[in-house]
């Protein structure tokens, strides 16, 4: 832990792809900031504002009516040049030159690697706060906006499967999650999926061919196939392919993409975002920084940044198979 600097002004920013409760996050970290009578500066558009130093001031008022809604009030941004040290550095000179103390980044893994570069390369204190749909952040078990996005999906399947049922069909629904098979994984068991096939580059097609027939067989008349986005979107084209041209057997593809990172939080991301927010606030107070305001155990506790800049790419391996053992 570092020595705590004294935090007269300290800046907010939302990173990578947004995510519903990002909204709230922001209101908490203004909120508590003030409330500890601090400065608070919002940056639009991620590391791409940072750059063009639109930093803007906000006020409690600035952050009312927001938690509701999905999306970030920032903006937000990919910034590829982040990736460059010299970029960085004028990065530093601009948030040097706003008398910015600490900074706070929402987003994820790729967000945090901007941040801890900028801790690291020109001690500029951050405070991580996980916000990605896709719950693949090493360190922390929840990322804000996973809960929403699920609820998405498992709304949109219910409806998938209505029709599916009057028309005796399989459904392909591809979920979103590029190289992530958490939403895939939690949707399949929510919506008392058939099969979630988490990789769609390495589909087993064996044991989903079989549990179609054995279904079929035992009188199901609708199949509900989660596929996980993959390398690429529209990989869920690829299985219906391959199931056509294999096993003559047709299927109907519907993929949810970006609506799935839209709309209201649920009631979970609104609390979670708050608490986090919170917390990133308070270590930079305490000099706690470079940390990220990680969720373990039920709870969050701060973790450093540097166990929070992989992407986590294991498979939950216990609700996949949960998934297969209730849809006999
Ligand atoms: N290794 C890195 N070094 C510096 N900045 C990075 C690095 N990786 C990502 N970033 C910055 O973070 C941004 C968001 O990362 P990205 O991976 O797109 O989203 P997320 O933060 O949601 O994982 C990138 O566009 C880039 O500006
Ligand atoms: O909106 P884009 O740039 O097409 O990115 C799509 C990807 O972003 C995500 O929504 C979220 O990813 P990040 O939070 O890591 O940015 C993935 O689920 C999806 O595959
Ligand atoms: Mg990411």
């Amino acid at each position: 832990m570092s020595q705590p600097k004294p935090m007269n002004t300290i800046a907010v920013m939302t990173s990578g792809g947004d995510a519903p409760g990002m909204n709230s996050a922001i209101r908490a970290v203004v909120r508590t900031a003030i409330g500890a009578e601090m400065e608070v500066l919002g940056i639009r558009r991620g590391y791409s504002g940072l750059l063009e130093g639109d930093l803007i001031p906000m006020d409690a008022a600035s952050v009312g009516n927001i938690l509701q809604k999905g999306g970030t009030v920032l903006g937000t941004s990919r910034c590829a040049e982040f990736l460059k040290p010299e970029i960085r550095q004028e990065a530093a000179n601009i948030l040097r030159r706003k008398h910015v103390d600490g900074l706070v980044v929402i987003g994820g893994n790729g967000s945090f690697n901007g941040a801890y570069q900028l801790h690291q390369e020109h001690d500029i204190p951050v405070v991580g706060v996980p916000g990605t749909i896709d719950n693949d952040i090493q360190g922390t078990h929840y990322t804000i906006g996973f809960d929403t996005a699920v609820e998405t999906g498992v709304y949109a399947v219910d409806k998938i499967r209505d029709t599916a049922n009057a028309h005796d069909r399989i459904f392909l629904v591809e979920v979103m999650g590029r190289h992530s098979p958490a939403i895939a994984i939690h949707t399949g068991v929510c919506t008392g999926a058939e099969h979630v096939i988490h990789t769609p580059e390495n589909t087993d097609y064996d044991t989903l061919v079989s549990g179609i027939r054995r279904g079929r067989k035992r009188g199901k008349n609708s199949f509900i196939i989660i596929v996980a986005e993959g390398q690429v979107p529209g990989s869920a084209y690829q299985v219906q392919k391959h199931l056509a041209d294999n096993y003559q057997i047709a299927s109907h593809v519907a993929i949810l993409g970006h609506l799935q990172r839209g709309g209201s939080p649920t009631a979970h991301d609104r609390f979670i975002a708050a608490s986090m927010g919170f917390h990133a606030v308070q270590a930079l107070k305490t000099g706690e920084v470079a940390t990220v305001t990680a969720c373990r155990d039920g709870r969050i506790q701060l973790v450093p940044l540097q166990e929070c800049l992989e992407k986590n790419d294991a498979i939950d391996a216990f609700s996949l198979n949960l998934t297969q053992q209730l849809a006999i």
